[in-house]
């Protein structure tokens, strides 16, 4: 799928250069309701492009591209490790979640997702919630997650932390010789939708946490419960939560958290989490095989809630749901061993884990067009 651009054509037409891995990006204005959002099309190539809307403040229009570009790459991956028919997508909504909400902003972004025509599926991520999406459905059936009161399957984030979990499980076994995930020390950065379900589990499983979130009522509510059940829960500041000694850190904010800097200062023996894009560059997971780091690829932890939605299209099953997740442990099993064995990092593991499954695939599929609809397009 590369384009071929000389460097003088690639100065010239910036915007295609930065997008030569995808095949469509959407800019959305809507002035009356304040809407700016991109939405990214990585791949159609097994199914039309499936991926959440993240909702975040971001400074400038280049970094929600960036963040769009790279996360929807993602999707195209983690469809292909989690086994589903779908293909690469994400949208940004450029915002703050906290004020700058309301239902005819994502009315309007649903108007956009129509315009695609089936091209592209989306609901929650970082900064969103269910909820949101119940405004846009009135615009698009291409809407995925909204609560099951509304037709949907309902908040992706459970089986996405399910998922997490099972990741969790699967790495100490390989790292500690046992699944088990109690007595352990787990440092878990951010307890939104993903991370406070993910902590909760720990805490019930007999584990000790430090934790950190900007949002300090999610805070109290973790230390609480820690309490309540007589589990030690340690509050931390944004620097800290990579200074803890503990065995298992655990992302669930934001992306890019792996990185020069902070790799110098884990002091863990494993990094598993939700967040989308940890890694800020690819040679960081070999500086934490360097350093003796298990590194769970995030695409393949996290699929938990792209498994839901995807189901939902061919009408919402939990039992279903709950088994491909519960394959993520197998998975990351297999890819843990596929690197060992042939000496790469992890995520060299799984990428050609899903490049194999790309290539062997996309002969039986066509470039998804409007003319062709797709055996999930059932809602309409
Ligand atoms: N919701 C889902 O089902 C899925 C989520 N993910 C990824 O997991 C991550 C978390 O997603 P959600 O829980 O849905 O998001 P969320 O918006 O519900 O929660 C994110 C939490 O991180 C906190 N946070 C933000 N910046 C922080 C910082 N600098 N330090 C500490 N905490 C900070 C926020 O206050 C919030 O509580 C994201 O990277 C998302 O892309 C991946 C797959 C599915
Ligand atoms: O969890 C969802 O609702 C969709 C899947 C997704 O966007 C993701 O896995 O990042």
């Amino acid at each position: 799928m590369n384009v071929m651009l000389s460097p003088n054509m690639s100065q010239r037409l910036d915007l295609f250069f930065q997008m030569r891995e995808h095949e469509q990006v959407v800019f959305c204005l809507d002035e009356a309701t304040g809407l700016r959002a991109i939405i990214a099309i990585h791949s159609t190539a097994l199914g039309p492009a499936l991926g959440g809307c993240r909702m975040h403040p971001y400074a400038t229009t280049e970094e929600a591209l960036a963040d769009a570009l790279r996360l929807s790459k993602g999707m195209t991956y983690k469809c292909l490790a989690a086994d589903v028919d779908f293909g690469g997508g994400k949208a940004v909504i450029i915002g703050d979640p906290r004020k700058d909400k309301s239902p005819e902003l994502f009315r309007a972004f649903g108007q956009f997702v129509e315009s695609l025509g089936g091209r592209f599926y989306t609901g929650t991520d970082m900064g969103t919630t269910p909820d949101d999406f119940v405004h846009a459905l009135k615009e698009t059936n291409c809407i995925v997650g909204v609560p099951e009161a509304y037709g949907g399957s309902g908040d992706s984030s459970v089986p996405t932390a399910e998922g997490v979990v099972y990741g969790i499980q699967a790495t100490n076994d390989v790292v500690f010789g046992s699944k088990h995930l109690h007595g352990k020390t787990y440092a878990v950065q951010g307890l939104g939708k993903v991370g406070k379900k993910v902590a909760l589990r720990l805490l019930e499983e007999g584990a000790d946490l430090y934790v950190c979130d900007l949002n300090e009522a999610a805070v109290k509510e973790v230390v609480a419960y820690g309490k309540q059940i007589g589990a030690s829960v340690k509050p931390v500041n944004g620097t800290d939560i990579y200074r803890v000694e503990a065995d298992v850190f655990v992302p669930c904010a934001f992306g890019g958290v792996i990185n020069d800097e902070t790799i110098a200062e884990l002091r863990v023996k494993a990094v598993v989490g939700s967040a989308n894009n940890q890694l800020a560059d690819k040679r960081h997971a070999r500086m934490l095989k360097e350093k003796g780091i298990m590194y769970a690829p995030d695409y393949i932890v996290n699929a938990g809630g792209l498994i839901q939605v995807a189901d939902e299209l061919y009408g919402a099953n939990k039992e279903r749901v709950l088994a491909k997740t519960k394959a993520i442990y197998d998975t990351l099993l297999a890819i843990y061993a596929r690197a060992e064995s042939e000496g790469i990092t992890t995520i060299e593991a799984a990428d050609q884990f899903c490049e194999e499954r790309l290539e062997k695939r996309k002969r039986r599929n066509h470039f998804f067009t409007h003319q062709k609809r797709p055996k999930w397009d059932i809602r309409r």
